[in-house]
């Protein structure tokens, strides 16, 4: 997975930095609002809109499960919403499909606002461009793994020849060749998921969403099965959107991660933006856990270049992960220099490498900029 920075970012929705001018984000989302009760729609512009979750459910019975969210997700990015339990992830993620309906707000994925189409639209789009993949598999227990592989083929009217190629060659991708003609209940959590990841990919979708998908799974199945959405995003490069409470899982596999609490966004960046610059002291306690020299790159702990700097060390790109050029750093006799597009751009000598490493061993130690 590749680490990004969002230094240029616009300030209003967050958007991955790199995408190229002009080229449409896979999905683009603006004041998005879910507000659950009575009278939902006459709160927001309100000023009860500004109140907290727990203020505007004692005052109006309703709770805001999603309030005024907006960020971009490129083609071809893994982007991550992550939170507590509560926080509205789940909320979320059914209103960027439109499984549940937004109280204000758009969602607009490949130029479509999915928020205004017709129902017909809406299912053609759920069938051709978004597929969901569920914590609890939400497979169909009479059907075979090829059948169930092949159920939203089948439901967009392919033929039976072309469902049966598309769906062994998912089974195949996702490593159950053998297993076709096994029933669910037949095989371990792990592998169940590979099915529902097989049957969300079978339809080749414009975005695919994940629900916590590896919360009901082992620890040690889980990480084979995060192994496994990397590799898998390595071979299909589709933009993926992925809910998960796990901070480090959110790490592993997002491009950029957002933070959410108690319905809002607290921060969204990528994982070593929000190590580096924590938001507030939730985020910062958040990720007090991290180990920074996994996670920051040269780019936060870069020094700007000085006259007397030495300039023989060696060139390193500045999404170089800390650990990964900590050998050569500390190998050198002269710092590290930090290079972009042929430009230097800053400095890193021992200390500021052994202020990220030693840091974590001695938690509480402040690292960063
Ligand atoms: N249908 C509903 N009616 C009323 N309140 C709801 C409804 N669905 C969710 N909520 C409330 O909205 C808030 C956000 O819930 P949501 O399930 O989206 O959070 P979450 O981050 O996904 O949590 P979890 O991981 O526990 O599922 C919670 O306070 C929840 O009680």
């Amino acid at each position: 997975m590749t680490i990004r920075t969002t230094d240029t970012q616009s300030p209003d929705i967050p958007g991955a930095p790199d995408a190229a001018a002009g080229s449409q984000p896979a999905l683009k989302v603006e004041g998005l609002w879910k507000i659950f009760g009575a009278k939902a729609d006459k709160i927001i512009g309100s000023g009860d809109a500004e109140l907290s979750r727990t203020d505007l459910q004692a005052k109006t019975g309703c709770v805001a499960a999603v309030k005024d969210i907006s960020f971009e997700v490129q083609p071809g990015e893994v982007f991550v919403i992550m939170g507590l339990s509560g926080s509205g992830k789940s909320t979320l993620v059914r209103l960027l499909n439109r499984l549940i309906e937004p109280t204000d707000g758009s969602v607009v994925i490949n130029g479509e606002e999915i928020t205004s189409v017709s129902s017909g639209k809406l299912r053609d789009m759920r069938r051709r461009h978004m597929a969901m993949v569920f914590q609890h598999f939400g497979l169909l227990p009479h059907r075979k793994v090829i059948d169930n592989v092949a159920y939203g083929l089948e439901v967009r009217g392919e033929s039976k020849a072309e469902r049966r190629r598309r769906a062994q060659e998912m089974v195949d991708l996702v490593g159950l060749s053998g297993y076709e003609n096994s029933f669910p209940d037949q095989l371990s959590g792990g592998m169940q998921q590979r099915v529902g990841l097989a049957r969300a990919l079978a339809v080749d979708p414009q975005v695919l969403f994940f629900d916590e998908p590896f919360s009901a799974l082992d620890p040690l199945i889980r990480r084979d099965m995060q192994d496994e959405i990397v590799r898998l995003h390595h071979e299909v490069g589709k933009t993926m959107v992925f809910i998960t409470h796990d901070l480090q899982e959110a790490i592993k596999l997002g491009d950029r991660i957002l933070i959410m609490r108690d319905g809002e966004m607290v921060q969204c960046g990528t994982a070593a933006e929000i190590v580096a610059h924590p938001a507030d002291d939730y985020v910062r306690d958040f990720v007090s856990e991290v180990p920074k020299g996994h996670v920051l790159t040269l780019r936060y702990v870069m020094q700007p270049v000085r006259p007397s700097d030495s300039l023989e060390g060696p060139a390193m790109d500045p999404d170089t992960v800390v650990w990964k050029a900590a050998r050569a750093a500390l190998a050198s006799a002269h710092p590290v220099r930090v290079v972009e597009n042929g430009e230097l751009i800053g400095i890193v000598d021992d200390e500021a490498i052994l202020r990220v490493v030693v840091a974590e061993e001695e938690p509480g130690t402040e690292t960063g900029e």
